[in-house]
């Protein structure tokens, strides 16, 4: 008797996948609860704020769900939320029998995260829809609640931020009204096949949600392939915006900037299938996805298989960038150094050619390291003449003629010293790799296109005939922390006019983000093409904690506070949640730590985590690309972060000492938006100067 029914609507599936493997675990046993005797207590069912209908539910300690009650014994969850004081006011959520289609549609009427940076709209803009009466929007099939905020509408990134909350029928029907199609249009094409084939009673939710335009699941299959991970968000609900880039037919080069966690890489992996799927039917592979970290590049090839599973994979070759100058440096030279050395040595080497093969030198080993490596190899220059010629943006003092000829004769000889030793550095496997390149495909995609240098973008650049689709490239100048600037437009990649922007996270919550735009703060990115970028626009929807900001006197006691944190979040050991160093030493250390106090740390590698369980540890560079729900930046110490060593470039090269400053605040702005529900940044003696008064003192 006390048994009741339980349907899961879509807009609950779509949030559902968002949480971890455990939360969907405890999703699926608060449904079989429910569904056993609605009203024991440990569910905690119940109707907030006088409404007969919406209720909330516990779930577990943190997780919510919102329900809506059909009748009888019949219930629906409509939404689960992992943050305990969302459903507290549910003031903000309606829902409604949707009169056009029959369907239960459930809305969440507020917009809990308009831009962040305060935008400055043009005085007095027109309404996007004033041409349609509301009339003419209910009966094409708009949810009527959001009528209020449609009219409100005067641009585009506020329409998008509107259609991510909206029912499928609203978005579908005010992309085509937005697109310029007509009421008639719309009508025909959109509303008339999914119109009700009975008469629709606004107020018999039992008989809406049998029909199917509620999208409702009524079985636990739905639930059971969530956790087995057969599949995942963002492999099937791509936001507008998203989907309209990745379906364009561009005419050369296209660019997708936008900050972390918009989905620019999911936009990369869609445009990948999408590409696939137009190749008529063969063998080889005509597209490349390449990306700069070799776990990413592993990564992008397991969610590649996911989303388009082995026909497409067998479509395309995913290889990360430098191996990549690899196979084609051996390939085409066979008599070509076969031992790669970091670029990291490269001052090192300098040090040890000088002292064994020059002598007594007037050059300081450390300016030739870098002469050599970020303007020769960094722009890949092949010639004394293209030397002599080239630009020098960001190194310090001044070069003659005379001095420049004896810097090539000097790069020259340690070229062949290096050669002689059978040794090759990665930035001079790309340089002759894109001497070298040939024709080899037909699309060229490429994320955290941020981090390609000269010589990699060179040898893409010759991969791929230029023409319709050739290349597509997302990433964020904002998040550079490899020591490569370039100008896409001198290498023959015209990405101009074929650039957008995404703007909206769907990782990391408001506050988080509004912290790491603070870290970020007073300083100017590049677009990729010689212009500048900002962030303007870019924000979450999600809402959470406050990030904590936490000092310490000691390492040793800032360490206690990563136990206490880890504690407080519930000792999470499913990988979920994860401790950001600047230094491997501290990693190390860090990793001692938890495993005497019981916990199991996980070091992430250079191909990723070493296991998917566990509470994952590794230096910042390593979290490129990669999310976590909890997230401690542990050492964002004065002389950690930014590095000491970049002190010595201070009066020396003040442009180089700027540039290093720049990559380690983009290092720290990474890691901070790694998280998704909660950050905590800890340091001990003197914090960060990234942190400002305002973020140490918050909670310090
Ligand atoms: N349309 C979508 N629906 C649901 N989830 C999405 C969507 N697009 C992106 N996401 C999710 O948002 C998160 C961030 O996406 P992604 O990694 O592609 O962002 P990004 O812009 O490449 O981030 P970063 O620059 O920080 O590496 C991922 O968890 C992804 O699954």
């Amino acid at each position: 008797m006390s048994e009741a029914t339980l349907g899961v609507i879509d807009r609950a599936e779509k949030e559902i996948m968002k949480l971890s493997r455990t939360d969907i675990g405890a999703v699926y046993e608060f449904m079989h609860k429910f569904r056993n005797n609605p009203d024991q207590p440990g569910l905690d069912l119940k109707t907030l704020h006088g409404d007969t209908r919406l209720m909330a539910a516990r779930i577990k300690r943190d997780l919510r769900a919102l329900l809506l009650h059909l009748g009888q014994r019949e219930y629906l969850l409509v939404g689960v939320d992992r943050r305990s004081t969302v459903y507290e006011d549910l003031s903000r959520y309606a829902y409604q029998i949707n009169r056009v289609t029959g369907g239960i549609e459930v809305i969440d009427t507020q917009p809990v995260g308009d831009s962040i940076i305060g935008r400055v709209l043009p005085a007095a803009p027109v309404p996007l829809f004033a041409g349609f009466t509301d009339v003419q929007l209910v009966e094409l099939g708009v949810a009527e609640p959001l009528l209020p905020e449609i009219r409100g509408l005067t641009d585009e990134d506020g329409l998008m931020t509107l259609l991510d909350r909206a029912p499928q029928l609203t978005v579908d029907v005010l992309f085509a009204l937005f697109d310029g199609k007509t009421y008639e249009l719309v009508l025909e094409e959109i509303t008339t096949p999914v119109r009700s084939a009975e008469p629709v009673d606004v107020d018999d939710f039992e008989a809406a949600v049998r029909r199917p335009a509620s999208q409702v699941a009524t079985d636990d299959e739905a639930l059971k392939f969530m956790l087995a991970e057969s599949f995942q968000a963002w492999q099937i609900f791509l936001h507008p915006t998203q989907r309209r880039l990745v379906e364009r037919r561009y005419s050369g080069p296209a660019r997708v900037g936008g900050g972390p966690g918009t989905g620019k890489t999911i936009v990369a992996l869609h445009r990948v299938t999408y590409l696939a799927q137009q190749l008529p039917p063969g063998p080889g592979k005509p597209i490349l996805l390449t990306t700069f970290n070799r776990n990413l590049a592993a990564d992008l090839r397991i969610r590649l298989r996911a989303l388009g599973g082995e026909d497409v994979l067998a479509r395309v070759e995913v290889v990360n960038i430098d191996r990549l100058a690899a196979q084609v440096l051996s390939e085409g030279d066979e008599r070509a150094p076969k031992r790669k050395i970091d670029d990291g040595q490269v001052p090192q080497l300098w040090r040890r050619f000088l002292t064994a093969e020059v002598g007594d030198c007037p050059w300081d080993p450390d300016f030739l390291a870098a002469e050599w490596d970020q303007v020769i190899l960094g722009q890949a220059l092949v010639s004394r003449a293209a030397y002599f010629k080239a630009r020098r943006p960001f190194r310090g003092r001044n070069l003659t003629r005379p001095e420049r000829d004896q810097v090539w004769d000097l790069a020259e000889r340690f070229s062949r010293w290096l050669t002689a030793q059978d040794l090759i550095t990665w930035r001079q496997v790309a340089v002759r790799a894109a001497a070298l390149a040939v024709h080899r495909y037909q699309h060229v995609v490429v994320d955290e296109a941020q981090d390609l240098s000269a010589a990699h973008w060179r040898m893409l650049r010759a991969m791929v005939p230029a023409g319709t689709d050739d290349m597509f490239l997302t990433g964020d100048t904002h998040q550079r922390i490899y020591d490569n600037r370039v100008t896409l437009g001198s290498l023959g990649i015209n990405i101009r006019g074929r650039s957008s922007r995404l703007t909206l996270s769907y990782r990391t919550t408001r506050q988080i983000l509004a912290a790491a735009l603070e870290i970020m703060s007073g300083e100017v990115y590049d677009d990729l093409d010689g212009g500048q970028e900002d962030l303007a626009g870019y924000r979450s929807l999600l809402r959470g904690a406050q990030p904590a900001f936490r000092g310490a006197a000691t390492w040793a006691a800032e360490r206690d506070l990563i136990t206490e944190q880890i504690a407080a979040w519930g000792t999470p050991s499913d990988g979920s949640a994860a401790i950001c160093v600047p230094t491997r030493e501290l990693a190390a250390d860090v990793m001692a730590h938890l495993e005497a106090a019981g916990l199991s740390p996980v070091e992430i590698g250079p191909d990723g985590p070493k296991q998917t369980g566990g509470v994952h540890v590794g230096t910042m560079h390593r979290f490129k690309g990669l999310e976590y729900q909890q997230m401690i930046i542990a050492g964002v110490a004065d002389g950690l972060v930014p590095r000491r060593m970049i002190d010595r470039y201070r009066s020396g090269d003040p442009k180089r000492y700027e540039k290093e400053r720049q990559r380690d605040r983009s290092l720290l702005f990474v890691a901070a938006t790694r998280a998704r529900d909660e950050l905590a940044v800890l340091w001990h003696g003197t914090p960060s100067p990234f942190l400002t008064e305002r973020l140490t003192q918050a909670t310090g």
